[in-house]
């Protein structure tokens, strides 16, 4: 049997720290929408078979839109609606991909990606895909913290007081794409439905809800390039490390949309 890595891709959130009044995924860098970029390098690794974009339901035509202009997806993708919290926008896209699934065909693999990484490379896709295949059930890409951490007292009528330093040589700050073994994410997401529906209770991860099923995670080396967009400090961090990107590897295939040169215009439907 053909394995298949299928990806849901999350773009339903609505941009509120970034505050440029419309869903994070529809901002622009270098001229190409967040969720193009990100779904560009979805493509662009080769191992993605299709993709499931999670939209706002007021936007959903835009995002259509916006992946309709973007050079690049020569994977076939379709948008659907999202939910109240991530988890629910990631359920939502599991529920489309497994209604739609020929069962002479299952999936193997599942990666969950953020619109809001959109310069997480094609390298790390394929890292991701490739520890799934080798065995691992749940992969995170991850980086070592740099910062000292501290645990905090938090009070309403003073500062924070510093409770203790933790050992920070354990932990990673993690990123997307994450992959799974398709059972293995179904099973976790079902288990986990009943926090889905306020952000408050939500994971904020994918990875947290096969850790509550006392499933292993492991982690593989994530990538500075992959970070979060969350403010316009880190739209602007990321133009940088695009131009810089643009500028040193033209010619190679980064899975970007953003080059140098003219690009073509490219299939705009799933089909
Ligand atoms: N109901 C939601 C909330 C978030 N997301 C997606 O999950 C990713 C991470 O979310 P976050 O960075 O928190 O994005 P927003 O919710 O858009 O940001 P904010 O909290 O500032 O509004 C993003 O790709 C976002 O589009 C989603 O698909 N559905
Ligand atoms: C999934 C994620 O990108 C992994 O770091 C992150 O947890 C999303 O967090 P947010 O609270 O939805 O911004």
């Amino acid at each position: 049997m053909t394995p298949s890595a299928v990806a849901v891709l999350t773009a339903a959130g609505s941009g509120a720290r970034l505050g440029l009044g419309c869903p994070k995924a529809l901002a622009e860098l270098a001229a190409c929408t967040l969720v193009g970029h990100a779904a560009s390098r979805l493509s662009a690794s080769g191992q993605i078979t299709q993709i499931v974009v999670t939209a706002p339901a007021a936007h959903h035509a835009a995002v259509s839109e916006a992946l309709s202009a973007t050079p690049g997806i020569t994977v076939p993708w379709r948008v659907v609606e999202g939910g109240p919290s991530r988890q629910a926008s990631v359920a939502a896209g599991l529920a489309e991909l497994a209604r739609t699934m020929d069962p002479a065909a299952p999936y193997d693999v599942v990666l969950v990606h953020d619109a809001a990484r959109p310069l997480a490379s094609a390298a790390l896709v394929s890292r991701v895909v490739a520890a799934v295949r080798e065995g691992a059930g749940a992969v995170v890409p991850g980086l070592p913290v740099t910062d000292t951490i501290k645990s905090v007292a938090v009070s309403a009528d003073g500062p924070e007081r510093v409770t203790g330093t933790v050992d920070r040589s354990v932990l990673r700050a993690v990123q997307t794409p994450q992959g799974f073994a398709w059972e293995l994410l179904l099973r976790a997401h079902a288990a986990g439905a009943d926090r889905a529906q306020d952000e408050s209770t939500a994971a904020t991860d994918d990875s947290s809800l096969v850790e509550a099923l006392g499933e292993a995670v492991h982690v593989v080396p994530g990538e500075a390039e992959a970070l979060k967009i969350t403010t316009t400090y880190d739209l602007a961090v990321a133009g940088l490390l695009l131009a810089e990107t643009v500028a040193g590897a033209d010619a190679a295939d980064t899975g970007s949309p953003v080059t140098s040169q003219p690009t073509t215009a490219v299939p705009t439907t799933g089909a």
